[in-house]
């Protein structure tokens, strides 16, 4: 079956019809303690492991009829062309801080010789300063000693694809990351929305030129009429309201944002980490966050203004009026019990994909969330997980879905 858009986003259950992941590569071998925490990793993980689990994870959607796309295949695409791969290194060498003509010059010549493909694969993974020989010292920059091992740093956290940018309706937003080490990943989601044949005209509700951060973890889109964001480590209330404007004044169907102002520390960064969609009336949530929860409607004001009201309301009650739904079911992390909730939570157990209403990919060591969701009457396809949690994402946020089905 074709689609006649690229994006089509209006829920996050309806049966997904294609998505966009990155499987981890070399990148995950260039984190060393040092710079474990600046880099958003808790642990290293043995990539051979991670790739395996990566692996199970794109077989069981595409047991389910789901077209993967690659970002490393789609950027080769693009990458043929040799003016677009000369302006994507400039902004890859100067969003990365290559600051010296000397280097610079160095990395042109280092990456010339490559194929697309390994080209894209070695932006990613980092380049050790060992491995660019013969720099012409042009500058003192050039010349001082510098012992940090890397001329372009690691991106490690790329197959969270869920982040740099997120689908809703027939646009995107192009995202502004919280932190430094992640803000290159926004790079790759612009080249491909800037130049792949596929994804033209895709509207932006927000562009990564914008200084307050907003992150894709914190994006969901509970019906045609609903989005909710979540306010968070990763996403200030600010870049809300300009995706909010945006798209109610747009053609799109939106008229409310719930805006969730969830706990801004690690272990919650984004609102996916704690609340997901699995089936038109049933979410999964981690019950830390349950209470008490401030959440605010964002609707349409008078001569293109916003209007923003606290609602009063407990979490149930709010999801039910939005969403026009008799009851609501939600299913606790960890079934409720204060120690599995904490523990199955940091590895994700509330992160679950949906691939089709009430039936959701997780995790397998969340195992008693896992049941939780099964005695709700959800489907878990489930998957090994020992190395791709370490990075503190789960199956949410490993994908970018462009096309669901609507329901
Ligand atoms: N949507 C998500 O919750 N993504 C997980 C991102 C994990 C990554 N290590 C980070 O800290 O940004």
């Amino acid at each position: 079956m074709t689609y006649k858009k690229s994006v089509s986003i209006y829920n996050e259950i309806g049966h997904l019809r294609s998505v966009l992941v990155h499987s981890p590569g070399k990148e995950i071998e260039n984190i060393v303690p040092d710079y474990l925490r600046r880099l958003l990793f808790d642990e290293i993980a043995y990539l051979k492991q991670a790739r395996k689990e990566h692996l199970q994870f794109v077989n069981l959607l595409k047991n389910e009829g789901v077209e993967v796309l690659y970002l490393t295949e789609l950027m080769e695409e693009i990458l043929q062309e040799n003016e677009i791969r000369n302006d994507f290194l400039e902004d890859f060498m100067e969003e990365g801080r290559v600051g010296t003509e000397g280097i610079k010059e160095a990395m042109r010549e280092f990456f010339s010789t490559m194929s697309p493909l390994d080209m894209v694969r070695k932006c990613i993974a980092g380049v050790r300063t060992e491995e660019l020989s013969h720099i012409k010292a042009k500058s003192l920059g050039d010349m001082v000693r510098n012992p940090y091992p890397f001329y372009l740093d690691p991106i490690p956290n790329l197959y969270f694809q869920r982040d740099p940018f997120a689908s809703i309706g027939e646009g995107i937003t192009l995202n502004v990351m919280h932190s430094e080490t992640r803000n290159r990943e926004t790079l790759f989601a612009k080249y491909l929305f800037d130049h792949h044949p596929r994804f033209q005209n895709v509207p932006r509700w927000y562009n990564r030129d914008k200084s307050h951060p907003i992150e894709g973890g914190d994006q969901l889109v509970l019906s045609e009429k609903v989005a909710a964001i979540g306010i968070s480590e990763r996403t200030n209330p600010i870049a809300i309201e300009k995706v909010a404007r945006n798209l109610f004044y747009s053609d799109e169907p939106f008229e409310i944002v719930l805006a969730f102002d969830i706990p801004k520390t690690r272990a919650y960064m984004h609102l996916d980490t704690v609340f997901t969609m699995v089936d038109y009336d049933k979410f999964t949530i981690y019950p830390g966050i349950e209470a008490p929860l401030d959440v605010y409607s964002i609707v349409k004001g008078k001569n293109k203004s916003l209007h923003i009201s606290y609602e009063a309301d407990k979490l149930s009650s709010i999801l039910k009026k939005y969403l026009n739904l008799p009851a609501v079911d939600l299913i606790r992390c960890g079934d409720g019990d204060p120690i599995a909730a904490g523990r199955e939570q940091w590895s994700d157990g509330s992160n679950t994909l949906a691939v089709s209403p009430g039936k959701v990919i997780c995790y397998d060591r969340n195992y008693v969330t896992n049941e939780a969701l099964r005695q709700h009457g959800v489907e878990v396809l489930e998957f090994e997980s020992y190395e791709l949690s370490r990075g503190r994402g789960g199956p949410r946020c490993m994908s970018m879905p462009l096309i669901r089905e609507k329901i």
